[in-house]
C-alpha cells in the first residue's frame, strides 16, 4: 500500500495563499467604495434616527452579488458605532429569510435569536407579539434587515405589521425601520399597494459593477489573500473582466481569483497567472451551474430544459410562448404535469432570478405592450452538461442536442 508519498504534489499548500479567509463568502469588507452613492443613500435614511425619528424604511434591490448585503452591513456597522460615540440607543436585528418561507417563520427565527426560546406550536398571533417585546427589549431605535425578503411567501403579514407596530400599539417606545434586500426587481411591483404605502420610502437601486469596479473590488482583497507577488496583475484584470462580462457580480469575481488560486497549486505554480484564470472560470461556471440545477424544482428544471431546446435551435432571445411550445412538448416526454402559460413564465422569472437565463421586457412584434424576450445567461454546453447527469431529463436532452446536430448548430 502506498504511504502517500506519490501524492505529495496533491497535498502541496505552496506559495500562493496569505490570508485566504478574506476570499470567503462570510468575510465582510471594511469598506465599499465602488456602492458610495448607494452607501451614502442608505446613511440618509438612517440619519432620521439621530433627531429622534424612525429610521427610512428602505429596499436594496439588484441582482445577485452587487454588494447590496455588504453595503448594508457595512452602513449598519457604522450607524451602531456613531450611536454609541452619542449615546444614541440602537441597535439592528439581520434576518437571512432564504430559508424561511413565511412570515412567521421569520419572527420565530427572532424570538429564538434573541430569547434562546423556540416559539414554534404558538400561533402567528402570540409569535409576532413575542417579537415586538423582542425589539422591545433592544433598544429605543432598531433597524430590521430582512435579506432575501422577496423568499417569504406570505411577506405582506410582516412588512405591513412592523412599520405600523407603534401605531398599533405593538411597541410603545421602540422605533422600527425596514432594510428590506432583494434580488428580484418584481418585488416591489408586486407588494400589495396597502403595504407599499406603509413601507415604501425609499428604493435604492444597485447597478452591475463594471469591469474597472470589480478590478479594484479584486485588488484590495488579492493583497490580504495572497502571498506577495503571487498574482499577475493582468490575472486579475481577467477575473474582472469576465465576471463584468457576464453578471457584473463581485461574489463571481471573488470566486474566480479564489479558485484560480487552486488551479496555480494544482498546477504547482507559484505566480497566478491568465490561464489558471481561463481553467478556474470554467470550473467556477460548472460548479454554479451544478449547484444551482440541483437545488431547482422539477418544474423549474422542465422551464430551463425548454429554454436549451431554444438555444440550441438558435432562437434566442425567445418571446415566452416559444418557450412554452417547447416546454408544452417535453412535459409529456418526461412525464411532468403541464403548467398553464402564466405559471410556466413564473418559472422564467425565478430561474432569471438565480442568474441561469436572462429576461428583458421589451416592445414586442407590433401586438403592442412589453414582452419578454428570454435567453441563457449560463453557458448552454456546461448547462446540457449538467441536465444529462439528473435522469429524469437526460433521454430529453439527448434528443435537443441531436436535433441540434442534425441542424448544424455547434455553437452552443
Ligand atoms: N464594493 C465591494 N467591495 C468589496 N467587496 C464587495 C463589494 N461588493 C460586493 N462585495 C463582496 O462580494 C460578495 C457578494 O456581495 P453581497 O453578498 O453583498 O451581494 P448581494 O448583492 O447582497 O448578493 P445576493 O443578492 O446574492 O445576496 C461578498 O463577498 C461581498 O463582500
Amino acid at each position: 500500500m502506498s504511504d502517500g508519498s506519490d501524492l505529495d504534489d496533491v497535498w502541496a499548500t505552496g506559495e500562493i495563499f496569505d490570508d485566504e479567509e478574506v476570499l470567503h463568502e462570510h468575510w465582510t469588507p471594511e469598506s465599499v467604495p465602488e456602492r458610495a452613492s448607494e452607501r451614502d443613500e442608505i446613511i440618509r435614511g438612517l440619519r432620521r434616527a439621530f433627531r429622534g425619528e424612525a429610521p427610512k424604511n428602505m429596499f436594496l434591490q439588484g441582482k445577485t452579488g452587487q454588494g447590496k448585503t455588504a453595503t448594508a452591513q457595512h452602513v449598519l456597522e457604522m450607524f451602531e458605532q456613531r450611536a454609541d460615540q452619542q449615546n444614541l440607543d440602537v441597535d439592528t436585528v439581520y434576518v437571512s429569510c432564504a430559508n424561511h418561507k413565511s412570515s412567521y417563520k421569520v419572527a420565530c427565527d427572532i424570538v429564538e435569536q434573541y430569547m434562546g426560546e423556540n416559539p414554534h406550536g404558538h400561533g402567528q398571533h402570540k409569535v409576532f407579539e413575542m417579537m415586538f417585546d423582542v425589539f422591545e427589549s433592544l433598544a429605543e431605535i432598531v433597524v430590521v434587515v430582512l435579506d432575501e425578503v422577496d423568499s417569504i411567501g406570505d411577506k405582506h403579514d410582516i412588512l405591513y405589521s412592523i412599520p405600523r407596530a407603534r401605531k398599533q400599539g405593538d411597541v410603545k417606545n421602540t422605533k422600527l425601520g425596514i432594510i428590506g434586500i432583494t434580488n428580484d426587481s418584481t418585488f416591489l411591483s408586486n407588494l400589495d399597494p396597502k403595504v407599499k404605502s406603509s413601507l415604501y420610502d425609499s428604493v435604492i437601486q444597485f447597478d452591475a459593477y463594471d469591469s474597472e469596479e470589480l478590478q479594484q473590488i479584486l485588488s484590495r482583497r488579492a493583497d490580504r489573500a495572497f502571498v506577495d507577488g503571487a498574482v499577475d496583475d493582468s490575472a486579475i484584470s481577467l477575473c474582472a473582466a469576465f465576471a463584468a462580462q457576464d453578471k457584473g457580480s463581485a461574489r463571481q469575481a471573488i470566486d474566480y481569483l479564489y479558485e484560480a488560486g487552486e488551479v496555480a497549486l494544482d498546477h504547482s505554480d507559484d505566480l497566478i497567472v491568465d490561464d489558471h484564470v481561463r481553467e478556474a472560470e470554467e470550473r467556477v461556471e460548472k460548479r454554479y451551474i451544478t449547484q444551482s440545477i440541483n437545488g431547482l424544482t422539477i418544474q423549474d428544471q422542465a422551464t430551463l430544459t425548454a429554454m436549451v431546446s431554444v438555444a440550441v435551435d438558435g432562437d434566442e432571445p425567445a418571446r415566452t410562448r416559444r418557450v412554452y411550445s417547447e416546454y408544452s412538448n417535453l412535459c409529456s416526454e418526461i412525464g411532468v404535469n403541464k403548467l398553464a402559460f402564466d405559471r410556466m413564465r413564473d418559472h422564467l422569472l425565478e430561474l432569471d432570478m438565480i442568474g441561469i437565463i436572462d429576461g428583458k421586457k421589451r416592445t414586442g412584434d407590433g401586438q403592442g405592450g412589453e414582452k419578454y424576450y428570454w435567453e441563457m445567461s449560463t453557458d448552454t454546453g456546461t448547462t446540457i452538461e449538467v441536465l444529462e447527469s439528473i435522469s429524469r431529463l437526460d433521454d430529453v436532452i439527448d434528443i435537443v442536442v441531436s436535433s441540434a446536430q442534425n441542424s448544424s448548430i455547434t455553437n452552443y
